[in-house]
């Protein structure tokens, strides 16, 4: 697996002149006890130490040496028998895994979408990458090769795309693949036999213009314009959910300048091996709308054709005054330079991250600071692993784990133990530390949510408030500040500032969004230009955010019962009551953010949890109970597959999965259902599954987003099952299992 040290040379020339290397080359590994995870505040960075000296200066950490899938030393630990023993055993190994600012870190990868995007960016920019990077991302993309067909999906486990297999097939070549290897051929068979890159998805026909393999004409226009029409039409861009806005920005401004990478023999000969015809022979805008069914996710709107149509063959050549394209771009650099700003270059996510890199590159030129920032931030989305270096889904998981983690090992009554509270006491620093402590530049001029108190997804960096992830982080602050022992190191104060952020969360149907309250209205779904995604459109309500912040509210008005206390009160029945609408006919919730139903309904039992609506009391929460009872594996466990969330129906999946099973039980413990033995047959099963150094093994995907693109959770696999032990120890006491 490794090389001898001090093989691995730096490089500092342009992946450019790198183009093709050996076919030996593609076997290649770092040396992976060089690699180390930087956490400042929350920021992650891997390193790949050069010298030995740097080796000596940085150990590599036990965390280091999990996440890359090498020994991690830790002992073989008595074995459990007992809820309390297993998840003594779950902690003692998690514990380790702990980072120096108190928070846990992961892999956060599944999207089969995002490294691409990233590296075109440094490709047209003539960016260097360093070698380790490149050899390990190569990996990554040969490892999560389909093996049947050679081809690469939306999402790790989802079947062969055009949008997959064109991007990464790409992202190989400008790393240095050799196009004779024979995973690229057979990559290269696949894409062909499903139309080649012209049947790629918006997404793909925009990056493969910007590379210059394709012609501009090819892609559905995208107009940066529409950031000019006024705040009350109703398709407004303020309107949508913020990371398609977020997208469609950046790309409106590269859009509208069609910048392109001049032609060079790379990216000549890619023309050649993404396509089924001579590209001389193409007229490219008579395939804006090709595209391969297996891609087709939601096929665009007819209403959205006709846009298209009038865009392209009226608006654009005939109408379009000079003044107003350049007022719309002069428009967008604003509120991309804004984004930056009040994200430090962090930015929403990971694919308008690298956008906004090429729009200050196009803009301000390769020297200038901004996108010499945009340089310094985009390494913040990589992760590495055994299986070569992938790119995240944001920039961590850094609050929204350790937020969890908290409230688990409180939950399994832990939080006062002696051996645990040093651990504790590191992840309530972080949360401190991580709370969002000023509102945006230009706030309103950006159309951004109230921020001051919130938390995020990942770090304070990154700024953007999440309804939940808010709800999450000051639920674990609470929890902890008011234990004995611990210091009150967020202030009533700070407290009361993220209710005054939740408060401002509520749909008018009682539910909660992510980032904002929704803006616009479904139909805005008939604008959905991505194909491959489902409901991107506008926020919805979803019964995960909306859970997450009744329970907030109800906890918080507990310790401060007359803070803002009518509007708490309303909110928490206009949420509950939206969280019985939501239910189905069958007793189950469709989740949208974990896969899928077993997800959701664990979120919707702890909401009629908090208002005292139980299995004793209520007829709809024993549907729900039977809904998941009439699921039960044969081993006691429950599995369900990724494509309940595209289909919209449970789909069982063929072995029980630990994180799942522990989602059940602790929805069934929330609803007090009576009965000890399915909870018992349960975790018997997910205690059954621990290894002996204490940890729980990889399983099946865990996340989702837009309906179609699953996402890892990795560390969900000690979080809940630590979750669900201990609150069946607690109501049933600490009992034999095995
Ligand atoms: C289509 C585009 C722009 C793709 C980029 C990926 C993002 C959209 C995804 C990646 C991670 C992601 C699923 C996430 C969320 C929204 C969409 C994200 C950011 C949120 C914050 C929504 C609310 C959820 O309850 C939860 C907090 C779990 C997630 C976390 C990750």
């Amino acid at each position: 697996m490794t090389r001898p040290n001090g093989a691995q040379k730096r490089s500092n020339t342009s992946i450019k002149d790198q183009a093709v290397l050996s076919p030996q080359e593609h076997h290649e590994k770092t040396d992976y006890s060089r690699w180390r995870l930087r956490d400042d505040h929350g920021t992650h960075t891997w390193h790949y130490l050069e010298t030995d000296e740097e080796i000596k200066a940085w150990p590599q950490t036990t965390a280091d040496k999990y996440f890359l899938g090498m020994e991690t030393g830790l002992p073989n630990l008595p074995p459990a028998r007992k809820p309390l023993e297993s998840i003594r055993n779950g902690l003692s190994f998690f514990s380790a895994l702990q980072l120096e600012p108190g928070n846990w870190a992961c892999e956060y990868g599944g999207p089969m979408f995002l490294l691409p995007g990233l590296v075109i960016t440094w490709y047209v920019t003539e960016t260097p990458i360093h070698e380790a990077f490149k050899t390990e991302m190569k990996n990554y993309l040969f490892a999560r090769q389909h093996p049947e067909d050679g081809g690469w999906g939306l999402h790790i486990e989802g079947d062969s795309s055009v949008f997959g297999t064109a991007m990464n097939y790409t992202t190989l070549r400008l790393l240095g693949a050799d196009p004779e290897d024979p995973r690229l051929i057979k990559a290269r068979q696949t894409l062909w036999k499903l139309g080649g890159a012209l049947n790629g998805p918006h997404w793909a026909k925009f990056w493969l213009s910007v590379l210059g393999v394709l012609e501009w004409e090819v892609v559905n226009p995208v107009p940066p314009e529409i950031w000019l029409l006024p705040d009350w039409v109703p398709i407004a861009p303020w309107r949508w959910w913020i990371h398609i806005r977020m997208v469609f920005l950046p790309m409106s401004y590269i859009y509208s300048k069609k910048w392109s990478y001049p032609l060079n023999d790379l990216t000549r000969q890619l023309r050649s091996e993404l396509l089924t015809q001579p590209f001389e022979t193409i007229k490219f805008d008579n395939h804006r709308n090709t595209i391969s069914p297996l891609d087709n996710y939601h096929p665009k709107s007819w209403f959205l054709n006709v846009i298209n149509w009038f865009l392209v063959y009226v608006w654009f050549p005939i109408l379009r005054p000079a003044s107003l394209a350049k007022k719309g771009e002069d428009w967008v650099w604003w509120l991309v330079r804004a984004e930056d700003d009040n994200t430090s270059f962090s930015n929403l996510g990971p694919v308008n991250g690298p956008l906004n890199a090429l729009v200050c590159y196009i803009h301000d030129g390769p020297s200038s600071y901004n996108f010499r920032e945009h340089l310094k931030t985009l390494p913040e989305f990589l992760w590495v692993k055994d299986e070569g270096m992938l790119m995240n889904g944001t920039n961590g998981v850094q609050v929204w784990d350790t937020a969890f983690l908290i409230q688990a090992v409180h939950d399994a009554g832990l939080a006062e133990d002696p051996k645990w509270k040093p651990m504790l006491l590191k992840a309530l620093e972080f949360l401190e530390d991580q709370q969002i402590s000023e509102e945006c530049r230009d706030q309103q001029k950006c159309y951004r949510q109230q921020r001051k108190g919130a938390w995020g997804f990942s770090t304070k960096k990154q700024g953007y408030t999440v309804s939940d992830c808010t709800s999450e982080g000051l639920k674990a602050v609470m929890l902890l500040q008011n234990l004995p022992g611990y210091p009150k190191l967020v202030s009533e104060r700070r407290q009361k500032d993220a209710i005054d952020v939740l408060l401002t969360m509520q749909n008018k149907s009682g539910g909660c969004a992510s980032y904002e309250p929704t803006r616009g209205s479904e139909l805005l779904e008939y604008l959905n230009a991505a194909e491959v995604f489902g409901r991107i459109m506008v926020e919805y309500d979803y019964p995960e955010c909306t859970t997450a912040v009744v329970t907030a509210l109800h906890m918080f008005s507990k310790h401060f019962p007359d803070y803002r206390k009518d509007e708490i009160a309303a909110f928490k029945n206009r949420a509950i009551d939206y969280i019985r609408r939501a239910q189905r006919p069958d007793g189950s919730w469709y989740g949208s953010w974990g896969i899928c139903f077993t997800y959701a309904g664990m979120f919707a039992l702890e909401s009629l949890a908090c208002v005292g609506e139980t299995y004793a009391n209520s007829e709809r929460v024993r549907r729900a109970c039977q809904f998941f009872l009439d699921r039960q594996m044969e081993d006691g466990g429950w599995g369900e597959t990724y494509r309940s969330c595209e289909t919209g129906v449970y789909c069982q999946h063929p072995q029980s999965q630990v994180v799942q099973t522990s989602w059940v039980v602790i929805a069934l413990l929330e609803a007090g259902y009576p009965e000890r033995g399915p909870l018992e047959r349960a975790l018997r099963m997910v205690v059954g599954r621990q290894q002996k150094n204490g940890e729980w093994k990889q399983e099946a995907i865990e996340g989702v987003f837009n309906k179609s693109c699953m996402i890892s959770y990795p560390n969900y696999k000690f979080i809940f099952p630590i979750k669900a032990l201990g609150m069946f120890a607690k109501r049933f006491g600490d009992v034999e299992l095995i």
